[in-house]
């Protein structure tokens, strides 16, 4: 069973590396935060705190022993040392998470825990670079991952149920939601849905069906609004079996099946369109208008969760 006095290094400062930070440190953990781009790690220094502000909205306290410090690290070695767990954050790209196991490895108790936040890498691959693999697990936040509670846990072939237990019950304590996927399948849960809903949304606006504004509007104050409150699986009972079952006799075979990436997303990329990142992507955005959209968005995100918890409203 974690405790507060768990020291975590988080490998990683991009998107998601520093709410991960700011969330484990008001859970009263040690948190050794490192990224191979000294930029990365100064710009951590500010969005740890600020994911921090973004907790107090929440109301998400300390523990009695208080909030747990915080410390930059440009070299991993340092990063690691005396860490009880280690949360990989690094791109998703299979040689890169190679790479850091093959650095982790020396620097690493046999038993240290790897937590790969990877969006869909089987886990049994990755084991494939880390000694020890019992040890090496997924834990696969959402962004942005101070806000959103819930944390998909993933064994590998070869990962130790004590492994499991462990990530299970430090994410309960850090008061969020875990949810154990019980087959190591590529994209585990949460992506598959997501990606399945984002490969036909991008084809429907390929086709001319509808516009990016109106699929954001669609999706967002319709099914997604409604997902929040009811879950799929609820969903079919509310909506009725029989009318999915009719729906679904004719809507299955009409719907996106493509295996590969779409032109519409591969053309943006190659272009250096990544979207917030580069200032552009299916929409422009100047850096004033991404404080404003990640402001209100956290604003908005923090008080629909706020009502689902039953706090407000
Ligand atoms: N962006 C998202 O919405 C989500 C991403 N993820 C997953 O989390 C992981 C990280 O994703 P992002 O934060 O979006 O990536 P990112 O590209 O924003 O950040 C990655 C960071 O890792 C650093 N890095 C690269 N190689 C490194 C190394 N060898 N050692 C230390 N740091 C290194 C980079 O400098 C960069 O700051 C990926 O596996 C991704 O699939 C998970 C949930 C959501
Ligand atoms: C487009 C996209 N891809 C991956 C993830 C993830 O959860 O890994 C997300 C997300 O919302 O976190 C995402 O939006």
């Amino acid at each position: 069973m974690p405790d507060a006095r768990l020291h975590v290094a988080v490998i990683g400062l991009g998107t998601m590396g520093p709410g991960i930070a700011a969330t484990l440190a008001r859970g009263g953990m040690g948190v050794r935060v490192h990224d191979t781009v000294p930029a990365a790690i100064e710009r951590a220094r500010a969005a740890i705190p600020q994911a921090g502000s973004v907790l107090d909205r929440l109301g998400i306290a300390p523990p009695d022993s208080g909030e747990g410090a915080v410390s930059f690290h440009e070299d991993l070695e340092s990063a690691v040392a005396g860490a009880g767990l280690v949360i990989e954050n690094v791109p998703e790209k299979v040689e890169v998470k190679a790479a850091v196991y093959r650095a982790l490895d020396p620097l690493l108790p046999a038993e240290t825990i790897v937590a790969s936040d990877t969006s869909g890498i089987p886990i049994t691959t990755l084991q494939g670079f880390l000694s020890h693999p019992e040890r090496l697990i997924g834990m696969h936040w959402s962004n942005p991952p101070h806000i959103i509670p819930m944390i998909e846990v993933i064994a590998g072939r070869h990962t130790a149920p004590a492994t499991v237990s462990f990530i299970a019950d430090l994410v309960r304590s850090l008061k969020l939601l875990p949810v154990v996927v019980k087959k190591d399948v590529p994209g585990f849960v949460e992506n598959r849905i997501l990606y399945a809903l984002l490969r036909e949304a991008i084809d429907l606006v390929d086709q001319g069906v509808i516009d990016e504004e109106g699929m954001d509007t669609c999706v967002s104050w319709g099914i997604g609004y409604k997902l929040a409150v009811v879950g799929p699986m609820r969903l079919l009972d509310m909506a009725g079996l029989d009318i999915y079952q009719s729906v679904a006799s004719f809507l299955n075979a009409d719907l996106s099946d493509r295996k590969d990436v779409a032109g519409y997303v591969t053309e943006r990329a190659r272009a250096g369109k990544l979207g917030i990142k580069s200032g552009e992507g299916i929409f422009p955005y100047t850096p004033e208008q991404i404080r404003e959209l990640q402001a209100e968005r956290a604003r908005q995100l923090v008080a629909v969760r706020r009502i689902l918890e039953g706090r407000d409203g």
